[in-house]
């Protein structure tokens, strides 16, 4: 995915990590407080130890300076303690709101956007980036603000022991942040490509574990093994660079503490030495310049950590300016009308995005509500391609498609995809139940619903098998059945969203002799009461069809029934001498 986000502002990613932090800002500042307080209560234990001491000596009452130092070493335990749960707690509330943002968008993307993304890297922005934005826009703020303030307090109580020792130490702090100011940059950078690599890999193992069986039985678990460990190599050396610039600022920022305090001791030495400074105004700024190490290691820390977060947003960015389809910001599917649909193609034109040749070149066609309209033609002729138009995937060049008489760009695309039922080639079972898995297009169907699709699609004979009934749980992608069974559940879940329009596209053809002629009935007897398309390979699946389009590289070569067909059309008349037809319909 093209970098696009910063749109060369450089203040726009830290806008984003800023907006990610804003609905958290006020437990951020509570945060922020209770270690500013946390802090001191840490600063007055020394003070109360001393006192413990005193008394101690002194043989005075010691149960009111032990009660202190008790309440200083627990109260700041405590604070420390709900501090970081509330940081914790935002943190995991910033990754929660980000990951269900990514989640929202990669669902609504347009089919033809989705095309051109690799699910493994959207995967890794939905599951690592967001992780690292996590502690970049709560603790890193935090820790940020309080290094900062902590220094700015230093600088003023230097400024009231000796200015002249003050500016020697900003001069040397100076060049130190002008240095570090070129190397944080690096770390941004490798961190994105680390980030980037970690996305690679997230493509490559889904595509290996996504042809799992067909990768070892092609023995390429080396050779896809090998892909892996390179964007895992590319991965891990960009760690190392960030690690590499991380530690130069950290000896940056120590150099800049040790050069200071080498200034102010020579400078602020002769200036004891000439009687202009008291030396132990001399000893109490050097303390100063000590104290200053560990709000400098925060910022440096936060420097590095801000960072990554800035990489993260960036790419988490990339998924938010993403087209997503209309539908986003449509009402739920409400279906207004029933019964059949009938279908209009006027000179329809349309080929895939990024693809300069025409799949579809000016197809016209209509069908009246109800009945059986079959798509046949070679391989790659269009008809697969036909469905995806219907159901709004894309957006034809030219001419209209018409549902019901209404171009489909006018018809709000919930309530289109809702009148439509779509068996899709390779059908997927998700890895869910097989009740989930058939009321994924008709969450609201009865379970009497249910079992009248199942008695329909012939799963009857499935069901006493599982151990589950209706609640056992499907392999991922329905592994765990076979091809004809999945593709019966593929049915039956169209079927159970009682649609006015039934698109099958090649739905029969892993079925055996029996059931396909069972599911034939189905679908002939469906053809009354809604209006059904199928695209076919079998000739033998649609002989019956009421009318039958012969598609031929993306024309529309001839159309009729079986019959008129074979005595008109050449092409027709090869595809069903090939398939061992008879010329007769099939019962
Ligand atoms: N998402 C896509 N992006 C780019 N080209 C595609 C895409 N889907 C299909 N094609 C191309 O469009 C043409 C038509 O494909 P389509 O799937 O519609 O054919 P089909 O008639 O259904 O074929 P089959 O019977 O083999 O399923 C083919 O040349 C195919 O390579």
């Amino acid at each position: 995915m093209k970098s696009t986000v910063d749109d060369g502002k450089p203040g726009s990613a830290w806008r984003l990590l800023l907006g990610h932090a804003r609905p958290y800002r006020r437990t951020l500042l509570v945060a922020a407080v209770i270690s500013c307080v946390g802090g001191l209560a840490g600063l007055a234990q020394p003070l109360a130890a001393k006192a413990v001491i005193d008394a101690l000596s002194a043989n005075e009452p010691v149960l009111t300076p032990i009660i202190l130092l008790t309440g200083l070493v627990v109260g700041a335990a405590v604070i420390a303690a709900i501090g970081t749960y509330l940081l914790e707690r935002a943190a995991e509330g910033v990754v929660l709101v980000a990951r269900r943002g990514l989640v929202h968008r990669l669902l609504r993307l347009p089919v033809a956007e989705f095309d051109r993304l690799k699910p493994g890297d959207l995967l890794s922005r939905v599951t690592s980036d967001t992780t690292l934005l996590r502690t970049a826009a709560t603790s890193t703020i935090v820790e940020a603000a309080n290094g900062t303030l902590m220094i700015l307090g230093t600088i003023v109580l230097m400024a009231l022991l000796d200015p002249v020792l003050l500016g020697v130490t900003l001069a040397v702090i100076l060049v130190t942040v002008v240095l570090t100011g070129s190397v944080v940059p690096r770390i941004g950078r490798a961190s994105e490509r680390a980030q980037q690599a970690v996305g690679e890999m997230g493509a490559v193992l889904e595509r290996a574990l996504g042809a799992f069986r067909t990768v070892k039985a092609s023995g390429a678990e080396e050779r896809e093994n090998a892909v892996l460990d390179q964007a895992a190599d590319r991965a891990w050396r960009q760690g190392v660079s960030v690690a590499v610039w991380s530690s130069m600022v950290g000896i940056l920022a120590r150099l800049s503490v040790h050069v200071s305090f080498l200034a102010v001791l020579g400078v602020g030495g002769a200036r004891v030495a000439d009687g202009t400074l008291p030396l132990s105004a001399l000893i109490a700024f050097l303390l100063y310049v000590f104290y200053m190490i560990t709000p400098i290691a925060a910022l440096v820390n936060a420097a590095s950590d801000l960072q990554a977060g800035l990489a993260a947003v960036r790419r988490t960015r990339q998924v938010h300016i993403l087209p997503t389809e209309p539908a986003a910001q449509g009402a739920p599917a409400t279906v207004t009308a029933t019964g059949p649909a009938s279908v209009a193609f006027h000179s329809v034109s349309f080929g895939y995005p990024g693809n300069r040749e025409s799949v579809l070149t000016d197809i016209s066609f209509q069908t009246p509500p109800g009945g059986m309209t079959a798509f046949v033609g070679p391989s790659g002729a269009g008809k697969s391609t036909i469905f995806a138009l219907l159901e709004r995937f894309y957006e034809p060049a030219a001419g209209s498609i018409l549902l019901d008489g209404r171009d489909v760009r006018d018809w709000p695309l919930a309530e289109l995809r809702a009148a439509i039922g779509y068996v899709e080639q390779d059908a997927p079972v998700l890895a869910a139940t097989l009740r989930d898995n058939l009321r994924l297009a008709a969450p609201h169907a009865s379970d009497e619903d249910i079992h009248d699709v199942i008695v329909r699609t012939r799963l009857d004979d499935l069901l006493p098998r599982l151990p589950d009934g209706l609640d056992t749980m499907l392999g991922h992608r329905g592994l765990t059945l076979s091809g004809g069974q999945r593709q019966r559940i593929a049915i039956a879940r169209a079927l159970l969203r009682r649609p006015r329009l039934l698109l099958l596209d090649e739905a029969t053809s892993q079925l055996d002799a029996v059931n396909e002629h069972q599911l034939r009935q189905v679908v002939a007897e469906l053809a009354r009461s809604t209006t059904v398309l199928v695209a076919a390979h079998r000739l033998s699946t649609v002989t019956s069809a009421d009318r039958i389009l012969v598609l031929d590289a993306g024309r529309l070569r001839a159309n009729g029934t079986h019959t008129h067909l074979i005595s008109t059309d050449a092409l027709y008349r090869q595809l069903a001498a090939t398939q061992l037809l008879t010329t007769q319909p099939q019962p």
